[in-house]
């Protein structure tokens, strides 16, 4: 059974089909990237699944759990986490502390839970916060206020701060974007030390093709919020329909 399945998929905003009929499943421990032109209905899609936004029509499944009219925290709470550009860095906290808010969020469900009094919970956040640091490699600048990082060393508090609440499936939103070769490299070995050592799923969404082929198992295509190819790497290169729509077709 696939971890994460979606069947059907349709999203409309007004006249326009933002999602068509998309069937999509991602198995355990695999990495799959998502690409498409701008407006093809890679945000929709995140957001559908991840319960920001309703389905007009379809099915969702995590784990064997219809997902379908749940919270986005309750998406959240089964294991599915999501590091965005957009995410929640609090810029005058530390990055200790970044990680240690989502983290306390996560094993708590709520900040208005006297959380301090709960020394069980409070070592699994520290310890947590701890191998999150290490793996970010952002260890030496744990104390660091979050707005005083370079873009790079942002960016990756960023997949920090989706990490600390333990998900199982994170997406993972152009996660190289703006990045120099040397950032970019550092977020690879990141996301592939992820998959090996952390036993995580990924979804990835990300416009760096140079990325995308080295990394995926296997990607889908959308255009026009419909899936016109899915497949590993060498096959979505070749793939005439994906070189039409999106790799410009010209061949290599
Ligand atoms: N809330 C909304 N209301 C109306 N239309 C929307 C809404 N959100 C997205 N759309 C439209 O749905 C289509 C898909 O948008 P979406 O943002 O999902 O594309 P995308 O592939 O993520 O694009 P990009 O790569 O530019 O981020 C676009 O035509 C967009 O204008």
């Amino acid at each position: 059974m696939p971890l994460l399945e979606t069947r059907n998929l349709t999203k409309t905003f007004g006249g326009l089909k933002a999602l068509d009929d998309v069937t999509v499943s991602v198995d355990q421990g695999e990495l799959v990237s998502l690409i498409g032109p701008n407006g093809a209905g890679k945000s929709t899609l995140i957001n559908t699944i991840t319960g920001m936004l309703e389905p007009t029509s379809g099915e969702i499944t995590y784990a064997g759990t219809d997902l379908i009219g749940l919270d986005p925290f309750e998406i959240a709470q089964l294991g599915v986490g999501r590091s965005f550009q957009t995410a929640s860095i609090f810029p005058e906290l530390t990055v200790r502390e970044n990680i240690q808010v989502a983290a306390f969020a996560t094993e708590h469900g709520s900040f208005t839970v006297n959380f301090l009094s709960r020394r069980d919970s409070y070592d699994a956040v520290r310890d947590r916060t701890d191998h999150i640091l290490e793996t970010i490699e952002l260890e030496d600048n744990a104390g660091a206020v979050a707005e005083s990082l370079p873009y790079g060393d942002k960016r990756r508090l960023e997949v920090a701060i989706g990490l600390a609440t333990d998900p199982d499936l994170m997406f993972m939103d152009e996660p190289t974007a703006g990045m120099s070769p040397g950032e970019t490299e550092m977020t690879v070995s990141l996301i592939r030390e992820l998959l090996a050592d952390w036993n995580m799923t990924i979804f990835l969404v990300e416009h760096d093709m140079d990325v995308i082929f080295d990394v995926s198992d296997r990607i889908f295509t959308l255009n026009d919020g419909a899936i016109i190819a899915k497949g590993t790497p060498d096959e979505i290169k070749s793939d005439p329909a994906v070189r039409e729509a999106y790799l410009g077709g010209e061949a290599e």
